[in-house]
Formats: structure tokens, C-alpha cells, sequence
């Protein structure tokens, strides 16, 4: 969400960053809220002061005019008493108002309403030619008996998969893998919970937008999150950090929910779109300094091209529309990588930079060398999820006898250069 202060100093840039991710907000509505706020606020004060100087003149009072000063201060409680839950419901609809302002997108994001206006800005490989019929990954997975999901539907239901020996195993490699490269680049692993709170959710953006994608556990007591970002981003929520434990960088591996409300009919089959998958996250928590985000949005970039490059898969580099990207965005950047039997790129990495955005939710404070409080920025990118990536290592990687050749980075931890049938 965006500062008071900024929307009130600087209308037009609002109004175009609503008009640039079409958000569901009415500035005016947003702005008459705020000046109603504000002049009951000063109403309130005054009226404090008059209760404060009324109880000292009682204290001074003759005996005679006593009881007539006593009666103004009731009044006055009482007026206070009216006004006070007043002001109290009219923050609270500002506060939902304020959630629904979105970042300005940077000036170099493609301007439309969805990600039909994403530009391909790079593309890495390129797609195998097959020398034999290819099969897709479904195919794949039942020809070796990787897996099963007529019995993942029966005990989980619909987009769901259950994963049986050699692929059960490379999944694990996958995620160990993306995990050392995480930590090679220096970012803190953590195991994060995936139950969380309706706090962390507003925190992250999730909510109030995005709550239809969200699992919620007894009614509300908890929620299932469909990243670990929402965990991570709450991690220092409330705190002040000295600046000189700046930047936090973490990375945790989470299984990862989402309804897929709304996705009805894509990605049915297989291991594409599911209602539970595992994931390593990488998140940044940095000073609120536009140069260090745009590095660690690099960074976090290259991260993840690397692991695309060490997964030897043809991959391709986006650039998200302003319409495509959310509220919170400043930047964003996907990868997609290379899918045979659909002859197209599909998005196996997101990378994002939400400047103070996230950090004004969840109260993510620093105190700089000045001793000057600021609201931190933050980043996020997708190390590795899985099992999407599988479709595309299965395809891109298959044998013309249906075994997969394991890419050389992940052999140490698959521990075999190939996958075999099971038996
Ligand atoms: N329903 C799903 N099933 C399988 N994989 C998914 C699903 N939803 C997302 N993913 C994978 O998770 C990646 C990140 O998801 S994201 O919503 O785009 N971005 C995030 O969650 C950010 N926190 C960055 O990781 C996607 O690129 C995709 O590879």
C-alpha cells in the first residue's frame, strides 16, 4: 500500500499507476475519506483540550458554579464518546481504501490490461529437435509407472498427483539442488510453516484481492499460504531493524496451496497446475534504496536463469505487463521455460520488486544511520517449484525408450544420470 502522505502530495501519479494495473480503487472516494478523517480527528482534539481545560477549571471552581462545570464535562465525555468509534470505523475503511493503492509500475514495464502485452525480452537454448515421437509428461510418468494420478485424485482430489519411485526421488534432488544454489549465493535457509495468519496474508498482498485463492483451516483460525513470501515477508512485521542487519535474505522451502479458483479447464492434466506443490523461495528485505533493489532484482534474476541453465532446459526471459503484474509490483520479470508437447514457453519462475509497498502492510521498519525510521523494500523470486518444472525436465530430457537423462547438476543428488522404470 501506498504512503498517506505520497497520495495526498501527489494525486496524478496515483490515479495513473489505478489507471496503468486497473485497480479496483476510486481515488476520490479514497481522498473525501481522508479529509472526513482528518477533520473529525481535529474535532476530537479539540474537544479533548476543552474536557482537559473544563476539569481544571472544576478543580478551581467556586462551590456555586461547581455543578454547572461538571454538566459541560459530562456533555463533553459524551460527545467524545459519540465521535470516538465514529473516527475509529472511518480508519478502518481508509485502511481498506489504502490496500487497494497500487505501486506505480517502472517506466520500462509493457503498458496493457493482461499478460497478452508481456515482451519476451531474451530466450536461452533452444527447443530439441526429436529424432522419434516425443511423449508428453503424463505419458511419460505412466509408461515407467512414476506415478499415479487416477489414485491421487481418489484420495485428494482434482489436481492433485502422487509421484512413485525414481521421480518421488528426483523431486527431492530438485529441491536440495535449488536449496545449495540458494545458499551458495549467500541466502539464509529456513523451513517456514504454511499454516498463517489473515495478518501475513494483508501483509503480503494476498489479501483482500487475492482471498479466493487462499485455503482457509477452521473458519478462518488459520490459512494455508500459497507461498512461502507470505511468511517470509511477515517474518520482522512490527519490528524496527537496525539498518546494519540489512538486507535479510532468505530462502525456504514450503509446500505451497492455492484454490485455483478461477483456472477452471487449464492446465487439467499432470503436474502443471496443482492445488499442492513445493517450492524455494527466495525473499529480500533491503533499505528503502531503489539502486540496491534494482541489484538484488538482478541478482535474484541470474539466480534463477542459472538453475534454468544447470536444468539444461531452452528457456525464455519476460517482461510483465503493468496489467499483468498485480498492485504491489514496481518490476516484474518471469522465466518460462520450453514445453514440447504444448510447443510453448510456460512460466516456471516469477521475480518481483514491491519497493515499500509490502512493507507499509506488514509494518517492516529500519532505523538508518541517521536514526531516521523508513519503511524497508522488498523482493521475491521463485528458486525452484516443483512438480512444474517436471513437466518440462521429462520432455525436454526424455529417451527415445522413455527413460529421462538426468542434467548433470542434479546428478550428484539424484544420484543416477538417468530416471528408470519402476519396477
Ligand atoms: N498451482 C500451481 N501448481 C504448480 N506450480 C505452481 C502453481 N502456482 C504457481 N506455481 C509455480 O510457482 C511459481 C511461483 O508462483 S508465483 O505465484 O508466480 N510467484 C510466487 O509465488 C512468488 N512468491 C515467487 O516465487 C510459478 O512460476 C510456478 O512455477
Amino acid at each position: 500500500m501506498l504512503d498517506l502522505k505520497f497520495i495526498r502530495e501527489h494525486p496524478e501519479q496515483v490515479r495513473r499507476a489505478i489507471e496503468l494495473k486497473n485497480a479496483p480503487l476510486d481515488l476520490d472516494q479514497l481522498l473525501a475519506l481522508d479529509q472526513q478523517v482528518l477533520a473529525l480527528k481535529r474535532q476530537i482534539e479539540q474537544l479533548q483540550a476543552e474536557r482537559n481545560a473544563n476539569a481544571k477549571a472544576v478543580a478551581r471552581a467556586q462551590p456555586e458554579e461547581r455543578e454547572v462545570l461538571v454538566e459541560k464535562g459530562r456533555a463533553i465525555g459524551a460527545e467524545l464518546a459519540r465521535l470516538e468509534p465514529r473516527l475509529r470505523e472511518l480508519e478502518a475503511q481508509l485502511k481498506n481504501l489504502l490496500y487497494l493503492t497500487p505501486t506505480l509500475p517502472w517506466e520500462g514495464a509493457p503498458v496493457g490490461p493482461d499478460d497478452s502485452f508481456n515482451v519476451e525480452t531474451r530466450v536461452h537454448g533452444n527447443p530439441r529437435v526429436f529424432l522419434f515421437e516425443p511423449l508428453d509428461h503424463v505419458a511419460l510418468i505412466e509408461k515407467n509407472g512414476w506415478g499415479d494420478f487416477e489414485r491421487a485424485a481418489k484420495v485428494s482430489g482434482s489436481r492433485s498427483y502422487i509421484l512413485r519411485g525414481d521421480l518421488m526421488l528426483y523431486e527431492l534432488a530438485l529441491l536440495r539442488f535449488a536449496l545449495d544454489r540458494m545458499i551458495e549465493a549467500g541466502f539464509t535457509p529456513l523451513s517456514v510453516p504454511s499454516l498463517t495468519k489473515a495478518e501475513a496474508l494483508y501483509g503480503h498482498g494476498q489479501f483482500p484481492t487475492g482471498r479466493d485463492q487462499v485455503y482457509e483451516v477452521n473458519g478462518g483460525e488459520a490459512y494455508l499460504a500459497g507461498t512461502a513470501e507470505v511468511l517470509l515477508n511477515y517474518l520482522h512485521a512490527g519490528e524496527i531493524l537496525p539498518e546494519d542487519e540489512l538486507p535479510k535474505t532468505y530462502c525456504a522451502l514450503s509446500p505451497c496451496f492455492r484454490s485455483e479458483a478461477g483456472s477452471a479447464g487449464k492446465d487439467v492434466r499432470g503436474l502443471m497446475r496443482v492445488h499442492q506443490f513445493n517450492k524455494v523461495e527466495q525473499y529480500v528485505l533491503c533499505r528503502a534504496d531503489l539502486e540496491e533493489s534494482n541489484r538484488w532484482f538482478e541478482t535474484m534474476l541470474s539466480i534463477s536463469e542459472g538453475i534454468l541453465q544447470a536444468l539444461e532446459l531452452p528457456y525464455r526471459v519476460v517482461e510483465v505487463s503493468t496489467g499483468d503484474m498485480g498492485l504491489g509490483k514496481y518490476r516484474q520479470v518471469d522465466l518460462e521455460a520450453w514445453v514440447p508437447s504444448q510447443n510453448r514457453y510456460r512460466e516456471t519462475h516469477s521475480c518481483s520488486a514491491l519497493l515499500d509497498w509490502q512493507a507499509r502492510r506488514a509494518g517492516l521498519r529500519y532505523r538508518d544511520a541517521r536514526g531516521k525510521v523508513l519503511h524497508a523494500y522488498t523482493l521475491n523470486n521463485t528458486a525452484l517449484a516443483t512438480p512444474r518444472i517436471l513437466v518440462m525436465l521429462l520432455e525436454n530430457h526424455q529417451n527415445e525408450d522413455g527413460t529421462v537423462n538426468v542434467p548433470k547438476a542434479v546428478q550428484p543428488y539424484f544420484g543416477k544420470e538417468r530416471l528408470e522404470p519402476n519396477r
